[in-house]
């Protein structure tokens, strides 16, 4: 028997003893993903970094002149004809961009995620139960305490180990799972110009960048299964870019209980969810942290080629800030979802009708009922579900 149909063989007991114990195919392989004695088996989890030799993965062809090269490179992006995009078999609308940042572009991004998204007037976890004077200044502050530490476990968390998320433009309402007009700051222009060139090369020319979700994950972190419906124009896509340790993303079906489809999430990747994958189930059971040896992947490692043009939106990371981004990213991966909230011309509906939506959304989560699935609850304070 080949290793291939052995694994199969191994995922058919699996399903079948899903069935037994009448536990739900996605939630099944959540729990496989995330188990951390024995470790598991990654063998089926699509890597769309070896190009489309699975069977449910084909090429699939983007609008290079949607987005003129300059405009790409001043994003930190390589031209998108030489993007390598991804389809998937079973979930039309969902398209995989395996990193296509221009060589020190990612470092940018991961310095904004940590250094910049995370100040005023953006909103974090740490503003829950935190004064706005303890928020102030996190980095400065946690990379002081970083200097000054040994490698002792013992020693206090830094706010920047302790950062869970950020909520960019409208912030979402972990509570409420609402977005609303009144809580509402400016969306970074840096990352509304990356999101729109990806947009549109993806065949969402007017797509704009209103809302961010910034998730900060470590070793253990794995993020509910869920799906994102707040936004009320669900037209236009979810785009998802990540940096650092890859992920295993489970991508399921329009029901909670639906099965799912496993995939690694690299550095400088990017998952565009449109069409019938807007709306689909997904979670993260699994951050896959590099061997000790070679912590970094290198693309990340990598520094810019020459020095950005003046007119470049993304600027050569400076190298002692690079050297605590480094130390963060060893262990950890930052994903940044961005959202377009309202349609063209669309505002936010009267109370009345907001109730209707937030009972609707209330159902969702009654049917939850186990820890990871309340991610957006329990994110109001702690994060994910952490084991
Ligand atoms: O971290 C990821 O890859 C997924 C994040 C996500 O699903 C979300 O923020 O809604
Ligand atoms: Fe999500």
């Amino acid at each position: 028997m080949s290793c291939r149909v052995e694994s199969s063989f191994k995922m058919a007991k699996m399903a079948a003893s899903m069935l037994e114990h009448g536990e739900d195919a996605f939630r099944k392989l959540f729990k496989f993903y995330k188990r951390r004695n024995p470790p598991p088996d990654f063998s089926e989890v699509i890597d769309f970094s070896k190009g489309s030799k699975h069977e449910k993965v084909f090429s699939t062809e983007l609008s290079p002149a949607a987005v003129g090269e300059n405009e790409a490179r001043k994003a930190g992006l390589q031209p998108v004809r030489e993007w390598k995009a991804f389809g998937l078999k079973g979930y039309p609308g969902f398209i995989f961009i395996s990193n296509p940042f221009l060589p020190g572009s990612q470092q940018y991004w991961v310095k904004q995620c940590l250094k910049v998204y995370l100040q005023k007037p953006n909103v974090c976890n740490l503003d829950m139960h935190m004064t706005a004077a303890e928020t102030e200044n996190i980095w400065e502050k946690s990379t002081q305490l970083m200097r000054s530490k040994g490698s002792g476990k013992r020693e206090p968390k830094t706010l920047l180990e302790k950062l869970r998320w950020v909520t960019l433009g409208y912030h979402y309402n972990w509570d409420t799972k609402m977005y609303s007009a009144e809580h509402h700051t400016p969306f970074p222009a840096d990352l509304h110009s990356v999101s729109k060139h990806v947009a549109a090369a993806c065949g969402f020319p007017s797509f704009t960048a209103e809302a961010g979700i910034l998730n900060y994950y470590h070793s253990d972190s794995s993020l509910g299964i869920h799906v994102d419906e707040s936004e009320l124009d669900h037209t236009q896509p979810l785009l998802s870019f990540s940096f650092g340790q890859s992920a295993v993303f489970l991508l399921g079906g329009t029901k909670r209980e639906d099965p799912a489809t496993a995939m690694f999430m690299h550095s400088g990747d990017i998952m565009v969810m449109s069409g019938h994958s807007r709306l689909l189930y997904h979670a993260v059971p699994r951050i896959v942290p590099a061997p000790a040896a070679a912590p970094l992947p290198p693309c990340l490692l990598q520094g810019p080629e020459r020095s950005a043009p003046e007119d470049s939106l993304v600027r050569r990371v400076k190298e002692e800030d690079w050297e605590v981004c480094t130390r963060y990213m060893r262990t950890s991966r930052v994903n940044m979802t961005v959202r377009q909230v309202l349609g063209l011309g669309q505002a936010f509906p009267s109370g009345e009708t907001r109730i209707q939506t937030l009972s609707a959304f209330s159902k969702d989560s009654a049917e939850g009922g186990e820890n990871i699935n309340s991610k957006k609850r329990k994110s109001s304070s702690d994060g994910y579900g952490e084991s």
